[in-house]
C-alpha cells in the first residue's frame, strides 16, 4: 500500500502526505437515527494520531428521511437494493453527502485538493451478518466524481463475508484516543442503536496495544424516537424531559428485556429494528418513554457480565447523551462515574464521522479495522473499497 501517493499522485489534484506523516481526511456517516449526515474533517495517520480539524452535520429533510425509512430492512431489503427506487434514493444520498463534504471543507477553509481521500459509510438499510449480509448504501465512485477526492465506502462487507458481525467498528478509532484515560475504560455510543468499545489496560512496558472487545448493546435512542414520532410529540424527546415525567413499568421492562440478545456473548451485533417495543403500547406517552429509556440504559447494564472487567469509567458520545434522564439511568445503574465524552475534549457528535475518516485511511493502508474481539471475525481484518477520482 506504499503506493497510495502514487496512485492518488497530482494528476488526482489531491492533497499529499504531510512531512508529519499525516493525511487530511474526511469521515461521513449517516447512523441508524436518519437525523442526517455528520462531516469530519481531520488529520491522521491510521494509527495513533488524530487531529480533528472541523465538524459539521447536515440534517436530512422529512421528504428525504422517509423515503430513506422506505429502503431500510426486512426481507428481501438486499434484492430490493437492485430496485429502481433504492437507486434513486442512494443517488439522492450521495449528492447529498457530497453536499455536506462542500460545506464542511467551505466552513474549513480548506480546498478539496487539499483532501486525501474521504470515508463515506452510507446509510445502512439492512443488517443480518448471521446471513453473511451488511448494505450500506452509498456510491462512492459518484461521490469521487462530484468532490474530486477519493472515496473509500463499504467498511463492513469484508468482515461479514469473513464470519464477523461487521460492526461495531468505531473501536480501534476509540482505541487510538484514549490514550492516558482510565482502565477498564467503557466507550458508549448512543445513536439510534448503542454500542459499546471496552479498552483494558495499556501495557505496561510500552509495547503492543490494549485489548480492546465490543458489540452493540441493544437499543440506543430509535426506539424512544419512534414512540415520539407515533405520538406526534416530535422526532426525539429532547433532555429526556417526556421520559422524566413518567414512570418506569418494570412488568413491560421485563419483557423488552426477555429478547436473547442479552445473553449472548461479545461481540455482536444489531439492525436498527431488531427490539419489537410491543410490551410498551399501551402506556401512557410519558410511562412508555421512560420504559424505553430504562431499556437502553438497562441493555448496557446487561453488557457488563459480557466484557472482561467491569469498566471503572463510561465516556458517553452520540445524541444519547443529550437525554438527562437516560444519563441519570446510567449512572445509577452502572454505579461508577458516566460521562460525556465531551468532558475529556472529544467532540461526542464529531465522533463516528471521525472514525470513518481514519479508518479510510487505514483502509488504504491495509491495516486491520477489525479484530476478532470486536466483530468476532476470525482474524484482524481490512476492509473498505476505493474510489480513485477518474
Ligand atoms: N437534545 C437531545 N435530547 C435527547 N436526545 C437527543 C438530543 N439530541 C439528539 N438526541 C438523540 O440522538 C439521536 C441522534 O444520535 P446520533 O446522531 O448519535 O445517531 P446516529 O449516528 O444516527 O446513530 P448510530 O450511532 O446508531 O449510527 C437523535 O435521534 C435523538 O434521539
Ligand atoms: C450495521 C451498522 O450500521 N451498525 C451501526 C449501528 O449504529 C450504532 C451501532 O449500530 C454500530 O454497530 C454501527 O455503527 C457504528 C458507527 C460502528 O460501526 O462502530
Amino acid at each position: 500500500m506504499g503506493n497510495w501517493g502514487g496512485e492518488r499522485g497530482e494528476a488526482q489534484g489531491g492533497g499529499r502526505q504531510g512531512r508529519d506523516g499525516l493525511r487530511t481526511v474526511v469521515g461521513l456517516m449517516s447512523g441508524t437515527s436518519m437525523d442526517g449526515i455528520d462531516a469530519a474533517l481531520l488529520r491522521t495517520d491510521g494509527r495513533e494520531r488524530v487531529e480533528p480539524l472541523a465538524f459539521v452535520t447536515v440534517p436530512y429533510d422529512d421528504g428525504f428521511r422517509a423515503r430513506l425509512r422506505g429502503c431500510l430492512g426486512g426481507k428481501g431489503a438486499v434484492e430490493q437494493a437492485a430496485d429502481q427506487a433504492v437507486h434513486q434514493v442512494e443517488r439522492e444520498l450521495t449528492d447529498a453527502h457530497a453536499g455536506a463534504v462542500r460545506r464542511l471543507l467551505a466552513e474549513a477553509g480548506c480546498a478539496a485538493a487539499d483532501v486525501d481521500l474521504i470515508g463515506f459509510h452510507g446509510q445502512t438499510i439492512h443488517h443480518a451478518p448471521e446471513e453473511r449480509r451488511t448494505l450500506q448504501i452509498g456510491d462512492g465512485a459518484r461521490l469521487a466524481g462530484a468532490t474530486g477526492i477519493a472515496v473509500v465506502n463499504d467498511f463492513r462487507s469484508a468482515d461479514v463475508a469473513a464470519g464477523g458481525q461487521g460492526a461495531p467498528l468505531v473501536p480501534l478509532f476509540h482505541r487510538a484516543l484514549a490514550h492516558g484515560l482510565p482502565r477498564p475504560l467503557g466507550i458508549l455510543n448512543i445513536g439510534g442503536v448503542a454500542n459499546v468499545t471496552w479498552i483494558g489496560p495499556e501495557p505496561q512496558d510500552g509495547l503492543g496495544e490494549a485489548a480492546v472487545v465490543a458489540c452493540d448493546t441493544g437499543p440506543g435512542n430509535a426506539l424512544i424516537d419512534d414512540w415520539m414520532l407515533r405520538h406526534g410529540l416530535g422526532r426525539f424527546d429532547a433532555g429526556g424531559a417526556l421520559a422524566a415525567a413518567g414512570r418506569v413499568d418494570e412488568a413491560a421492562l421485563a419483557a423488552l428485556l426477555a429478547h436473547p440478545y442479552f445473553d449472548r456473548p461479545a461481540p455482536k451485533s444489531l439492525d436498527r429494528d431488531a427490539f419489537d417495543p410491543a410490551p410498551v403500547t399501551g402506556l401512557s406517552t410519558a410511562d412508555g418513554a421512560a420504559t424505553l429509556t430504562a431499556f437502553t440504559a438497562e441493555a448496557v447494564v446487561r453488557v457488563v457480565r459480557h466484557l472482561p472487567a467491569p469498566p471503572v469509567r463510561w465516556l458517553v458520545c452520540g445524541g444519547g447523551r443529550r437525554n438527562a434522564t437516560l444519563m441519570a439511568m446510567l449512572a445509577d445503574r452502572l454505579g461508577v462515574a458516566v460521562e460525556s465524552a465531551d468532558g475529556v475534549g472529544w467532540d461526542g457528535d464529531a465522533l463516528e464521522a471521525q472514525a470513518f475518516g481514519y479508518l479510510a485511511v487505514r483502509s488504504r493502508l491495509g491495516l486491520p479495522l477489525s479484530l476478532p474481539a470486536t466483530t468476532g471475525v476470525p482474524s484482524p481484518m481490512t476492509g473498505g473499497r476505493f474510489h480513485p477520482v477518474r
